[in-house]
């Protein structure tokens, strides 16, 4: 199966593509960012995406919510992985000889606690956290650090400075496996995704609470996302749980008649947050 991510051998998507698809013969294809895995994802190019959506420390990855919509891709799994945040450079180097360091984003801002105790240190984003450690071994800038997992400091043959960096330990990114249809299910699913815009009317959101609430219908995530064009005006992207699947389809078809918009981006069975 041809598995694409954001990001190279060594990144933490390689590292949650692995662990989600264990067991099957994968080819991991990697991309330079977000956006052109999407569109590869909808024109059919891959089998499977994996796309981070949200982190217990830096939150969510707002462009990649709006991606899914404007691809209009389909969730069809969720994994959560413990992020290990490693400070890599040079042999030789310690972190107060540093004065640039690279990586995603996302990386950079689960280690601001560490990286504020070094304020010569000038945050420079790259494409993503093993990559930049490539870039740095390559470009022998023998002043730049990189953040990425242990294991890409191995890849490249580099040091590893200072271990678990990331301001709290209970670090968890959150990956979706995305396709360009539904996958035919071949099990009943325990959590969804879905769009919603409401009216703009008092008391709309508030509505579709309560549809959830009758119906048994927990929540573990509500996302409210610009409406392009509609200055102000926001769609809310939604995650709910259930225990019985028909409550779900009864709170579905409920919401359809109050909503301007639902729209079911998943069905899927439920990720396990790692404990550790
Ligand atoms: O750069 C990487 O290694 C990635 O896989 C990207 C990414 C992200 O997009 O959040 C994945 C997990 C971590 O949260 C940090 C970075």
């Amino acid at each position: 199966m041809e598995i694409g991510i954001q990001g190279v051998e060594g990144s933490f998507h390689n590292e949650a593509a692995s662990a989600y698809f264990e067991g099957k013969e994968i080819k991991i294809q990697p991309f330079h960012d977000f956006r052109s895995l999407a569109q590869a994802i909808n024109a059919k190019q891959l089998d499977y995406g994996v796309m981070a959506i949200e982190n217990t420390i830096a939150g969510s990855i707002l462009p990649n919510y709006a991606l899914i919509n404007e691809y209009d891709l389909k969730i069809t799994g969720e994994i959560y992985t413990r992020i290990e945040m490693t400070l890599i450079a040079h042999k030789g180097k310690t972190a107060a000889d540093l004065d640039q360091v690279f990586s995603h984003p996302m990386a950079l801002l689960q280690c601001a606690d560490f990286l504020a105790d070094y304020p010569q240190i000038k945050l420079t984003e790259y494409d993503d956290t093993a990559d930049s450690v490539r870039m740095i071994r390559d470009k022998q800038l023998l002043n730049a650090g990189a953040i990425a997992s242990k294991r890409a400091a191995e890849l490249f043959n580099m040091e590893i400075l200072n271990t678990n960096i990331e301001t709290n330990k209970k670090n968890y990114t959150r990956f979706l496996i995305m396709k360009s249809r539904m996958n035919g299910q071949d099990h009943k699913p325990q959590k969804a995704s879905l769009r919603v815009i409401t009216k703009h009317d008092p008391g709309s959101l508030a509505d579709v609470l309560q549809i959830f609430k009758l119906h048994g219908i927990n929540l573990t995530k509500i996302q409210s996302m610009p409406i392009l064009g509609k200055p102000y005006q926001y769609a809310f992207n939604i995650d709910v749980v259930w225990e019985d699947y028909d409550n779900y389809k009864d709170a579905l078809h409920a919401l359809n008649s109050k909503v301007e918009l639902v729209k079911v981006h998943g069905e899927y069975i439920k990720g396990n947050i790692p404990t550790v």
